[in-house]
């Protein structure tokens, strides 16, 4: 891989569509972990050496030992993080993490327990937040803004591409400081965050097909590289299933194959732009021994005022419109993905 603006661009895994994650190193002589890169979190944990070996889900991960590295520094401070399904709890540790080909001291968490649910599942070791410092727990500088306080970055952004097919390779790319080509066509479109400093801006609607369904009076969109799926209101989702037509089962909402290809258009109106997804775009199809599966790629999910209500945009968003995040205009920028 050529040099962007002086980094290195990071492949991505795509395990299944559900899950995207990269490498980074942690340590001297460098540990390698597996991490997906969270626009929705803004702390870095890796599981931890000292984790119970009672925690199946930390036990079948790569785990970080600072007796093997000679540029660890103790802090030993708690952490814990709550996620919307699962939760990770640890001490606080410093050490080099290098990513994209920057290293940058860094204060992290060691998972000394993880829960089960879901990170059994989980194909990577741990989560690197590419949020706002004002969403860290503990107050930690983010890994990006020990980047950017070294002024190595041409440009103070980084940008994400997943790709829709498992099958091509590389499943996805992390750019530090510019964004990639080879992985979008046309121009960007760029809208300002909120002032509340998350990756999260103002939606004018959701269409479905060409009627306005949703958000009509406005509502946030939070733009979330951590997610797998689109989650919107809980009424707004239900009505939405209901008008293609989609049952809910223990894992989700499912359709009928072979009404797949006359779905509409799912359209999210952002910053003067219309952002169409197709049923290519939202829904999993999974060939079984039996019958097909198409699992729909929209969760419900409610968030309270005033934060709320919100639609997350996930990995199937990002997967048709390659996206920027500017930390120096405070702007999200995206452009269709090739
Ligand atoms: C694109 O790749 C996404 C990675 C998978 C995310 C995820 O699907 C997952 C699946 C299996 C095992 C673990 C995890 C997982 C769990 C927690 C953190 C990171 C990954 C998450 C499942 C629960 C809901 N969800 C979030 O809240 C996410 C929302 C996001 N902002 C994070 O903070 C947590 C997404």
């Amino acid at each position: 891989t050529d040099d962007k603006n002086g980094t290195v661009p990071t492949p991505l895994t795509n395990y299944l569509d559900t899950q995207y994650f990269g490498e980074i190193t942690i340590g001297s002589p460098p540990q390698l972990f597996n991490v997906v890169f969270d626009t929705g979190s803004a702390n870095l944990w890796v599981p931890s050496q000292s984790c119970s070996p009672f925690s199946t889900a930390c036990f079948t991960h790569n785990r970080y030992d600072a007796s093997q590295s000679r540029t660890y520094v103790e802090n030993g401070t708690g952490f814990s993080i709550q996620y919307a399904a699962g939760n990770v709890r640890g001490f606080l540790s410093e050490d080099v993490v290098v990513v994209g080909g920057i290293p940058v001291v860094q204060v992290f968490a060691e998972a000394a327990s993880l829960s089960a649910m879901p990170f059994i599942f989980a194909k990577f070791d741990g989560v690197l937040g590419m949020g706002y410092p004002n969403v860290a727990i503990d107050g930690i500088t983010p890994v990006f803004d020990g980047i950017m306080s070294q002024h190595v970055l041409t440009e103070e952004v980084f940008s994400i591409y997943y790709s829709r097919d498992p099958k091509h390779s590389p499943g996805g790319e992390l750019v530090l400081g510019g964004t990639d080509p080879d992985y979008y066509s046309g121009n960007f479109n760029y809208m300002d965050t909120k002032e509340t400093g998350k990756w999260e801006v103002n939606m004018k609607g959701v269409s479905v097909g060409m009627e306005m369904m949703f958000c009509a009076e406005g509502c946030t969109a939070v733009i979330d590289s951590g997610s797998s799926y689109i989650t919107g209101p809980a009424s707004s989702v239900s009505a939405l299933m209901k008008n293609i037509g989609a049952q809910l089962d223990e894992s989700g909402y499912k359709v009928n194959c072979n009404t797949v290809k006359t779905l509409p258009s799912v359209t999210f109106h952002l910053g003067g732009q219309e952002y169409s997804l197709t049923w290519e775009d939202y829904i999993l199809w999974q060939t079984q021994i039996e019958a097909d599966v198409c699992t729909v790629t929209f969760r419900a999910l409610d968030v309270p005022p005033p934060t709320g209500p919100m639609w997350i945009l996930g990995a199937n968003f990002i997967a048709r419109y390659y996206t920027e995040f500017d930390r120096r205009n405070n702007r999200i920028g995206f452009a269709t993905a090739v």
